[in-house]
């Protein structure tokens, strides 16, 4: 498990100022592995609801094919920093963010982005599984019919109903309702209702902690194979679970920081920072 380039350290005491200054942004959590090519780089990155701020100053690079978790304690700023990404917090009314987001170099914030678009790319999935009261089939053909990629249509949703680990399960009732399946069939769903229009990104939030152990399981095992083809970035409250199945992870803390980033058993094994190191033994959070 490690992150493109290799785990590299930088510490904010800087030992490294070659590296320090090939970041542009003012500030680099520590850790801070050096990603060649990152696929979402943010700088500098603030995100405000109203006068309060949620983020301060991201400076984050996610690797390409990778599975990156963000963990932290409750209200850290998580789900904002996902949302960001695929810009769902334009949503939000009272939300705006300062500093840049980039995709492949370019900012996403820019006016010249739709975000529509940049959601065909970036995907998401969320807490809740939220299928369309739609048969099975409709919920996965669903994004491709809007997109009018319809040709082969039927070859399109077996295969994301395959790459989603649920084909086996359901190839005899793809005209059922995909609300009489089972909640960890319904977030399968709906991973596969988000890779059938081929994103490049799938943005999770919490994916499983709706589930039960089994389906848990499952999800997990689906989230690495995904990556293998996708760029994964995933929110989970679950340390064992960030342990177990990413490559990188950010570790955010309270107020809105990102305290610490790095190659995921570096963060796990020897994290530099006190404070995450008692986050990760439990001592809070
Ligand atoms: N829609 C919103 N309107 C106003 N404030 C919000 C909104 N969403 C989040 N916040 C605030 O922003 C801060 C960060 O919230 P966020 O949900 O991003 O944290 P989180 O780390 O994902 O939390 P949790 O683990 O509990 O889901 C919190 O103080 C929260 O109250």
């Amino acid at each position: 498990m490690t992150a493109n380039g290799g785990p590299r350290t930088v510490s904010k005491s800087g030992t490294d100022d070659a590296e320090i200054e090939s970041v542009t942004a003012n500030d680099v959590p520590l850790g801070s592995p050096r990603i060649s090519d990152p696929v979402i780089e943010s700088r500098d990155l603030d995100v405000y609801y109203g006068d309060d701020q949620a983020l301060h100053g991201i400076n984050m690079g996610i690797p390409e094919r990778k599975v990156t978790a963000l963990i932290g304690p409750s209200g850290c700023g998580k789900s904002t920093f996902l949302r960001s990404i695929n810009r769902m917090n334009d949503l939000i009314d009272i939300a705006r963010v300062d500093g840049e987001l980039r995709f492949h170099g370019k900012n996403v914030y820019d006016e010249d982005v739709d975000p529509v678009a940049l959601r065909r790319k970036i995907g998401m999935v969320f807490q809740k599984p939220n299928p369309f009261p739609k048969s099975i089939f409709d919920n996965v053909a669903y994004g491709l019919r809007v997109q009018g990629k319809d040709d082969d249509i039927e070859d399109q949703v077996h295969s994301a109903l395959e790459r989603a680990a649920l084909l086996d399960e359901v190839e005899d009732q793809l005209d059922s309702s995909g609300l009489d399946l089972s909640g960890g069939q319904q977030q399968r769903l709906c991973i596969a209702r988000a890779i059938a229009t081929d994103p490049e990104v799938i943005l999770m939030d919490e994916p499983a902690s709706a589930l039960d152990p089994v389906a848990t399981s499952k999800i997990e095992d689906l989230v690495e194979e995904l990556s293998a083809q996708y760029t994964v970035v995933i929110v989970t409250h679950n340390m064992q679970q960030a342990a177990r199945i990413s490559d990188t992870t950010a570790v955010f803390l309270t107020g809105g920081n990102l305290v610490e980033f790095d190659d995921t058993n570096k963060i796990f094994e020897n994290p530099e920072s006190d404070r995450v190191e008692d986050y990760i033994t439990g001592k809070f959070g």
